[in-house]
């Protein structure tokens, strides 16, 4: 089976998580899901310089990388991902969509309340495992 290598960067501002939804996909287990930004890791590229590239890409926007989060092996029905999440941060939420249909930013708690693809629910629950709650 095809196996890709993807990077995800779980943007944060002031406390919220950018979540984007993707549009109509072949695949339908991941057609309009909602998931990080970031994607396919090209020949001779770092991780990192994989994840700045589509992230300018994706959002037209420059991101600071921080640590990685965790490494997400996730078997789909046509293809098999491993998908290395970064925590990354953005000085605003002045973002551009280029790829995606919607975008959201949600604190931490509030991820659950999306439909993630099943290969990005393992970073969810991680972030959910936060402390900070938000002022409600
Ligand atoms: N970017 C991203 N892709 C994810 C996530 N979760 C997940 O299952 N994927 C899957 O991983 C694959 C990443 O491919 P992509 O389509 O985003 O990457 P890309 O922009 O380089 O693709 P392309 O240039 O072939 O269109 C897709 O099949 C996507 O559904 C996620 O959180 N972020």
């Amino acid at each position: 089976m095809k196996q890709i290598e993807v990077v995800a960067g779980i943007i944060i501002n002031q406390d919220k998580i950018l979540c984007m939804k993707r549009g109509i996909s072949k695949f339908t287990y991941v057609s309009q899901k909602f998931e990080f930004p970031g994607g396919k890791v090209e020949d001779k590229e770092t991780y990192r310089q994989a994840l700045a590239r589509e992230i300018r890409e994706e959002l037209r926007i420059e991101i600071e990388i921080g640590e990685k989060l965790m490494v997400v092996n996730h078997t789909y029905p046509d293809f098999q991902i491993r998908m290395h999440c970064y925590l990354c941060s953005s000085e605003n939420r002045k973002i551009t969509l280029t790829e995606h249909i919607e975008s959201k930013w949600l604190y931490c708690q509030e991820l659950n309340q999306l439909d993630w693809a099943a290969a990005d629910i393992p970073a969810v629950k991680r972030l959910m495992e936060c402390k900070n709650a938000p002022a409600t």
